[in-house]
């Protein structure tokens, strides 16, 4: 077992959501693609993740991010993503902040104004962000994700506590179901997090017991990661449209979340509400508000109507950290409660 050493951080937060970019303390990560590295950090140094991402130094709902290098030639630098329960394969609110964060750092090599394009791998695939900048300062990020599909449509689901629930399954570099609250007598602006989160996490327990997805490149990817509850206003329009994304082991993303507006938008487009370049704002329990567009229909393996979605929005910093562990603290290791 490695032994917890000091352990250096940048804090972010993209609209409200944590971003603990670990920067100094982690023990090599072995293996020659990224998937490979996140099979080698559940088995080896998943200490690691307790210890940055649950209390005492981090909560229910936190977020980080290793910086690894890549295995794509074209890409910048490489992901991987952590949470309460494990790796995720996308983060759209991690790609929004790293973009500032990799210019004002000099991850990148000569950055242009007014924008800089990165290529960041993660987990799933090639992302492409650009970030807004004007020699000083980084702003907005944009980003294009891998190709996002509708996987199935008006899936029957048996969900403790609220009986059958039809929901969409829609990959946006992971597989989230998306449903109406309403159809859990809930609203997801006015209901409590705690009933928004218990509904929607019963959800995706239900899913992972019955239901298998499949994606075109990696079984590693075929796994539902949340339940994203929506007001159901999908219908285009100006005013925008809330949702509230439950992933990982219940855990709440404060921000319209990045990969789940994209599935939103993948979604949208494939129902007739959205057209090709249309813009449209989505909001997050916090009340931050990312935009979307549809970029181009593509096809990804067999799915024929996967379509590549962009999706911008802005992350700020929230400070920096240095944590450590003494000899005789066990519970400073890491620990949850539920
Ligand atoms: O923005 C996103 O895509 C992420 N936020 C937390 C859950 C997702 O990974």
């Amino acid at each position: 077992m490695a032994k917890l050493s000091t352990v250096e951080t940048t804090e972010m937060h993209t609209g409200g959501e944590p971003l603990r970019i670990i920067e100094k303390g982690y023990p090599e990560i072995k293996g020659n693609t990224i998937l490979e590295k996140i099979r080698y950090l559940r088995e080896n140094l998943d200490m690691y993740r307790k210890f940055l991402m649950w209390e005492p130094r981090g909560h229910y709902d936190m977020y980080g991010v290793l910086l690894v290098t890549p295995d794509i030639e074209s890409a910048d630098f490489g992901t991987i993503f952590l949470h309460n329960e494990g790796y995720s394969s996308m983060c759209g609110h991690a790609v929004i902040a790293l973009g500032r964060y990799a210019v004002d750092k000099g991850l990148v090599k000569n950055p242009q104004t007014p924008e800089t394009k990165i290529n960041i791998q993660c987990p799933c695939g090639l992302v492409e962000a650009y970030v807004e900048y004007d020699g000083v300062k980084t702003e907005n990020v944009r980003f294009r994700s891998v190709p996002s599909f509708v996987y199935a449509t008006d899936v029957d689901v048996a969900v403790e506590g609220y009986g059958t629930v039809q929901v969409d399954v829609v990959y946006g570099g992971a597989f989230y179901a998306l449903v109406p609250a309403e159809r859990y007598g809930l609203k997801v602006r006015e209901s409590s997090v705690e009933e928004l989160r218990r509904a929607a996490g019963n959800t995706t327990d239900s899913l992972r017991r019955s239901y298998k997805v499949e994606h075109p490149e990696s079984p590693d990817l075929e796994f539902i990661y949340g339940t994203i509850m929506t007001d159901g206003k999908d219908e285009f329009s100006d005013d925008p449209t809330a949702n509230m994304c439950v992933f990982a082991e219940r855990e709440v993303d404060r921000s319209p979340c990045g990969s789940g507006v994209t599935a939103r938008t993948a979604l949208q487009y494939f129902k007739g509400h959205r057209k090709i370049g249309q813009k449209r704002r989505f909001r997050g329990p916090s009340g931050a508000m990312f935009t979307t567009s549809v970029v181009k229909e593509v096809t990804y393996g067999k799915y024929k109507n996967a379509v590549v979605v962009e999706v911008s929005g802005k992350g700020h910093y929230s400070g920096s950290s240095k944590f450590t562990l003494e000899d005789d603290d066990e519970i400073g290791q890491g620990f949850i409660l539920t």
